[in-house]
């Protein structure tokens, strides 16, 4: 088959969107990827013959099922969960579960499309999948999580394995739910396995996953930093969310010498003029895993802090660089252009696919520093593949080594990205180079097995 057989890149999206009706978070994931793999495949015969891109855009399967729990009133409660495994190529599905109302099939398939392009970019072996639930834990007792944890678990585990999938924690996942979501695998199979990453560390955890993601975008904006002879020291932060990935990003800003201005909820966001350091972060942190608030509350317990509430976003507040760590479309066109205009030279990614279409271009056409999240937030599963070892090997490695190896991983990743982005006149497009790199070893793979 020629080359020119194959379809252009507006015929290809047209069709994207076609077999995906509703799914536009899915779409918008799709278009962003095949912009830049199309450039790449231009003279690539292989790729087309073997429809690669149009196979990786259709995940190998959706699963959706019933999860029924009871309140503590004594209701039956429906929700509608989910488990998407988009490709297992180069390694069992591997991807964290995601409990928020806005969780559709569409934010699932999306996210297990990213997944696949960050795993492939850690170096480990890892395939992509994610699922999820429409289940709001805000406001839910610790005995109603515990009740839909389990009742997830009593589908999810004729689906998963540690040779098959394994998955993890995202919004509203953390240590607790995987907690409750590892010991009803456990009731119902009999088995101690790898099955889940994010455990506790008395039950075959890894030391620093909870620290990774927010970690390893700061490590992966220290790169991008370095490589035009520049660090973190002195430079203010605007950072959004303040979960798991916002803290921990907050937490290695404040350790390399930045100044850390903002986090946010789906409320809106706290400024803080003095910085948000390390005891505050603490403080934060405790707010939201133990008393589980909202961070309005911030500016009660800290003088000379503001709120700004309605659902604000910090992308106004003058900023050298900006990490955003809530969710996905969470920083559209005007923003972008706000934050280029205010002078930020430096964005990384620690949630998924948080700016969208529209802004990414205005980062792209400015030439700032800017890492999607499938680069710069692919910490977490990094260290998540370093536990599914240590639980293969029946080891636990110590916090020295497996901090070095995150560090490594993220420079690795800088390092691909390097490779596939730098354009012509110098500057590097670390989209591009995220989405060729990634694709490249999947679709290599993919070659490999023939039409499968
Ligand atoms: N936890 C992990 O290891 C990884 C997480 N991510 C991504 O990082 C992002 C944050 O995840 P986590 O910190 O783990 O979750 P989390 O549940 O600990 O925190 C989520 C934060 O986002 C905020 N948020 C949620 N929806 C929002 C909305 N509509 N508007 C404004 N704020 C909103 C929440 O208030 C909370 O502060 C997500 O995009 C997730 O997919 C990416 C890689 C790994
Ligand atoms: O650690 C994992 O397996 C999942 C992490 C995740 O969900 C993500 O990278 O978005």
């Amino acid at each position: 088959m020629a080359v020119s057989d194959h379809v252009d890149l507006p015929t290809f999206i047209d069709g994207v969107k076609k077999r995906n009706p509703g799914q536009p978070e899915f779409v918008q994931a799709v278009q962003e990827v095949a912009e830049d793999i199309y450039d790449f495949i231009a003279d690539k015969e292989e790729y087309h013959k073997y429809q690669i891109l149009r196979r990786i855009a259709e995940p190998d399967r959706v699963i959706s099922f019933r999860v029924c729990w009871e309140d503590d009133s004594g209701n039956i409660r429906v929700q509608r969960g989910w488990r998407v495994q988009n490709n297992n190529s180069i390694g069992p599905y591997k991807g964290g579960i995601r409990f928020h109302p806005s969780v559709t099939e569409s934010v699932l398939k999306f996210l297990a499309f990213e997944q696949t392009f960050k795993n492939a970019l850690t170096g480990l072996p890892m395939g992509g999948g994610k699922g999820g639930s429409n289940f709001n834990p805000k406001g839910k007792s610790p005995n109603e999580v515990m009740r839909f944890c389990q009742s997830f678990m009593n589908e999810l585990y004729r689906h998963i394995g540690a040779d098959v999938d394994v998955p993890a924690g995202d919004i509203g996942v953390g240590g607790r739910e995987i907690g409750f979501m590892f010991g009803q695998y456990k009731r119902l199979t009999n088995e101690f396995t790898g099955v889940l990453t994010g455990k506790g560390l008395e039950y075959g955890g890894s030391l620093i996953r909870t620290e990774a993601t927010g970690y390893g975008a700061v490590y992966f904006l220290l790169e991008m930093l370095k490589n035009k002879g520049q660090d973190l020291v002195g430079k203010t932060a605007v950072i959004s969310g303040s979960g798991n990935v916002a803290t921990h990003a907050a937490e290695k800003i404040n350790q390399l010498g930045g100044k850390v201005l903002t986090l946010s909820d789906s409320e809106g966001f706290i400024y803080d003029p003095e910085g948000i350091s390390q005891d505050k972060v603490n403080w934060v942190k405790d707010l939201k895993n133990k008393k589980r608030g909202r961070i309005s509350e911030y500016v009660k317990e800290f003088k000379g802090s503001e709120f700004h509430g309605g659902g604000a976003r910090p992308w106004g507040v003058t900023c050298d660089v900006a990490v955003p760590c809530a969710t996905q479309n969470e920083l559209n066109g005007d923003e972008a252009r706000l934050l280029v205009k205010n002078g930020c030279m430096a964005v990384s990614e620690g949630a998924n696919m948080p700016t969208t279409l529209e802004g990414v271009h205005v980062f792209k056409d400015a030439k700032i520093l800017y890492a999607p999240g499938k680069a710069a937030n692919a910490g977490g599963v990094a260290v998540s593949g370093l536990e599914m070892s240590q639980n293969s090997a029946r080891i636990s490695w110590k916090e020295e080594e497996l901090q070095r190896l995150l560090v490594d991983i993220m420079q690795g990743i800088h390092s691909r990205c390097v490779e596939y982005g730098t354009q012509s006149d110098g500057h590097i497009d670390y989209v591009k180079g995220a989405n060729i790199a990634g694709f490249k070893k999947v679709a290599d793979a993919m070659l490999a097995y023939g039409v499968v």
